[in-house]
């Protein structure tokens, strides 16, 4: 209850409505005359950028290579400048802080004071005060011509108290004021009250203050399909998380709703804006869908953030493999266990010996519940001799060289693709011992001239090339997989890992892919592609050669611009190798990635810092303690920092009350958050009458959804079964573009104004974490909620469904 306490306490001071109105309009003036100051200061900055632009463009003309380097780096920058003021001149002036004086009265850098105490004497003994310092903050840092700060940025330290202050510890804070306007207009201004004992004056007169509080105001506002930033309302125990060191491991644990995808997105703000330099290796956020990383890309932008931080769906983490279907419950749960490890293990030594079948039909995409029996892939040889003459006679290797040959290459650790020079090595070996060439010389230096042209003639024999290409081939990670989805082979690969049964299921998943491994792939496979592209490792290439670089033709450019020590080509090229790894890596519900998926993220972030958001009660993976150990592995042994936040500011606490229900059945004695305002309106609860069937179910759900679109002014989510989603989709489709079909597993991270829960029952069988992620489907709702039962969810006479009843 604290934070609860801390978010929406505010002490309002103006006695009657019409002073309220008339004292809100003198305040919106006061801060319309700083906006207006503000913006006249951008504009004079936008003039200095756009001459540096043109002054830059007139050095060009004089066309010596020192004139044209000077010219790039100017426009360069003024380049840079423009965009930023360009891009947030629209609503960038949010916050402003009334502060008492510091304790020290030293001020930092940006001409604020830095003490966060106030001074001994900043308090009268009557409890009267004079503010000493008002702030003005923004999306970025605005200065006068004098130095003095017209808007402080919002990650600044000088920011800090904005968002650190409550009313508990209110720190030099007086007045806390979130301002809103659209373009130049000021619309309005929510104060909160921090120090709600004092008289304090600003400038003579008492400080007035206005309205209810700022993050009422947000928290009611409809919702579109995009998150907004919530940069002008974060609460304490959010900014702890944002501004906490990068040092190792940040645990960020919380509820739904609590703001963790919020706080991961501005933390990588912050932490840019700290060290843009330490950054520049990039920022990762992995994103459990694709839905959920289109719903918040717009956030980091408009905090002024967008080109070193990739937010990726961890289905989206390997280049050229999109996951864009999904693997029945048991199949996922296969392919995510720490078990595929020795399978692909084996496989990818294994796989040798399984060349390319002849291209498979294709049989169309395997999703949930399909149960149809699918063809074998036919199976193509292996070469199992090898016959070479040399020395004017035949030399024959056969199947049993071959295999202790190839039994002998594999018995190192190294990657398969790797091992192929080593291959050919001891073919070559082996060719030679049985050839009559090496009883020809006694004298050493006579047979070693003599055995390296025979190297030179057997090897680069075009038979021998053959050979070498199906006997040892270089093995594509998709290759494996295809080559997985024999039964019988992948029988022989996980031997003592996996059943029959299990065995089957998973060879059948990937009837899907053609012999290439070309085809759609689930989120799992491509956590299997990335674990089979380490255990295959990547050959080394010749290098491309470099392309034409008009400027390396000016002569003397080397040394004009120093600081340019690679080419354009060289630069892309470094930095592509680069983003394989990062260097702070964010993983957003990270209770859903499964042990795979972890070794995937792992890989990405060796050398990296780490933010871990994410809620044990929403996971859907269906081993808690086996992810946990691959997370362990995947952080390694660095120190973690834990945060847990406490305050749900997405449920109404009528939908969150009923949504503990089903956590209690979920997890027994799992806390829920604390929802920080109530609407007063109840969940609603249909129920499709036992003849309905499909249709009726169909009607039902377009009808609540449609009473729901009545009701509230942004969007409505409807959550069905994942099996249900196609159906749902053309159930909704004539309802327009504010509805939207979700299968429960694309639920996660997301929110509507209202949403439709239909058949809980269904929901939570569909997998054994069903009930989390039923809980999940029940707390996506910002102000209304409506469950829609079928028959085999047993609703009582009011309609509430059995898994919903106390
Ligand atoms: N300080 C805040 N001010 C205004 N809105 C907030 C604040 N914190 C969170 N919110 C809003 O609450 C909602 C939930 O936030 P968010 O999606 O980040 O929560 P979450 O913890 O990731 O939820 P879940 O675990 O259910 O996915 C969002 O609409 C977000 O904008």
């Amino acid at each position: 209850m604290a934070a609860q306490d801390a978010a929406v306490d505010s002490v309002n001071s103006v006695a009657d409505s019409s002073s309220q109105e008339s004292a809100r309009s003198r305040e919106i003036g006061v801060e319309q005359d700083h906006l207006d100051q503000v913006y006249r200061r951008l504009e004079e900055k936008i003039h200095e950028a756009e001459f540096l632009m043109n002054d830059a463009a007139k050095r060009g003309q004089v066309g010596t290579p020192g004139a044209l380097a000077e010219r790039d780096a100017q426009v360069f920058r003024a380049g840079i400048h423009l965009n930023r003021l360009n891009n947030e001149f629209e609503d960038f002036l949010f916050g402003r802080i009334d502060l008492l004086r510091g304790k020290d009265g030293e001020k930092g850098p940006d001409g604020a004071f830095t003490s966060v105490e106030p001074a001994d004497d900043a308090v009268r003994p009557d409890l009267t005060a004079d503010i000493a310092e008002t702030l003005h903050i923004g999306r970025i840092g605005v200065l006068d011509s004098d130095y003095s700060p017209l808007v402080i940025d919002w990650r600044a330290p000088a920011a800090a108290p904005f968002y650190r202050s409550t009313p508990k510890e209110p720190g030099r804070v007086v007045r806390r004021r979130v301002i809103r306007s659209k373009g130049r207009k000021v619309l309005g201004v929510e104060d909160d009250l921090m120090r709600p004992e004092l008289t304090a004056t600003l400038d003579g007169a008492t400080l007035p203050v206005i309205g209810d509080g700022a993050l009422m105001a947000a928290l009611g506002q409809a919702r579109s399909h995009t998150m907004r930033d919530i940069v002008s309302s974060i609460q304490a125990e959010q900014d702890m998380v944002i501004r906490a060191p990068a040092a190792s491991v940040t645990e960020v644990s919380g509820g739904p709703g609590t703001g963790k995808t919020a706080v991961a997105l501005h933390r990588a703000a912050y932490l840019l804006y700290q060290n843009r330099r330490k950054y520049a290796g990039g920022i990762l956020i992995v994103s459990p869908t694709p839905l959920l990383v289109a719903y918040t890309e717009g956030v980091l932008p408009s905090l002024g953030e967008e080109g070193q931080v990739a937010i990726r769906a961890v289905g989206s983490l390997v280049d050229g493999a999109e996951a864009s279907t999904y693997d029945e419950p048991a199949v996922s749960r296969l392919k995510g266990s720490s078990r595929m490890l020795k399978v692909l293990r084996n496989a990818a030594r294994g796989a040798l010996d399984a060349p390319p079948a002849p291209a498979r039909a294709q049989d169309g995409q395997l999703t949930f519940g399909d149960e149809e029996e699918q063809q074998e892939a036919p199976v193509a040889e292996t070469p199992t001799r090898l016959r070479v003459v040399a020395f004017g006679q035949r030399v024959e290797l056969n199947a049993d060289d071959l295999d202790r040959i190839r039994h002998n290459v594999l018995s190192g650790t190294a990657p398969v693709n790797l091992l192929r020079p080593r291959a050919r090595k001891l073919l070559l070996d082996a060719l030679w011992s049985k050839s009559s060439g090496r009883g020809r010389y006694t004298d050493q230096e006579l047979l070693a001239e003599l055995r390296s042209g025979f190297d030179e003639d057997i090897s680069t024999e075009q038979h021998f090339v053959d050979f070498l290409d199906a006997w040892w081939p270089e093995l594509t990670p998709r290759r494996v997989l295809a080559a997985m989805a024999d039964e019988k082979r992948l029988g022989r690969w996980a031997r003592r890992v996996l059943n029959p049964r299990e065995t089957r299921r998973l060879a059948r998943s990937w009837h899907r892919l053609d012999a290439e491994g070309n085809g759609p792939l689930s989120v799992h496979d491509v956590a299997l592609l990335d674990e089979l592209n380490t255990l295959l490792g990547t050959p080394a290439r010749p290098r491309r050669k470099r392309e034409y670089d008009p400027l390396d033709q000016l002569s003397g450019l080397e040394e004009l611009m120093p600081q340019r020590e690679e080419t354009q080509w060289e630069r892309a090229e470094r930095l592509a190798q680069e983003r394989t790894e990062y260097a702070h890596v964010i993983v957003d519900e990270a209770q859903d990635l499964t042990p795979m998926q972890w070794r995937m993220v792992g890989r990405r972030g060796r050398h990296a810092t780490w933010t871990i958001v994410g809620d044990a009660a929403q996971s859907s993976w269906t081993d808690p303690d086996e992810a946990a150990a691959a997370r362990d592995e995947a952080l390694g042994a660095r120190p973690r920092r834990r945060f847990t936040l406490t305050v749900n500011y997405r449920n109404p606490a009528e939908i969150a009350a009923l949504a503990a229900k089903v956590l209690e059945r979920a997890m027994p004695g799992m806390e829920s958050p604390a929802a920080v305002r109530s609407t007063g309106v109840e969940p609603r609860f249909t129920s499709v009458p036992g003849a309905g069937g499909t249709e009726g179910l169909a009607r039902t759900t377009r009808e609540e959804a449609q009473r729901l679109l009545d009701r509230v002014d942004g969007t409505v989510g409807v959550v069905v079964a994942m099996n249900r989603r196609a159906q749902a989709r053309k159930w909704l489709a004539p309802l327009g573009d504010r509805v939207v079909a979700l299968g429960s597993l694309e639920a996660k991270g997301l929110e509507y104004d209202a949403t439709v829960v239909v058949s809980p029952a269904e929901i939570a069988d569909e997998s054994p974490a069903g009930l989390r992620v039923l809980y999940v489907a029940l707390t996506r709702a910002t102000q209304q909620l409506t469950v829609v039962s079928a028959e085999r969810d047993r609703p009582d006479a009011e309609g509430v469904p059995a898994l919903l009843q106390d």
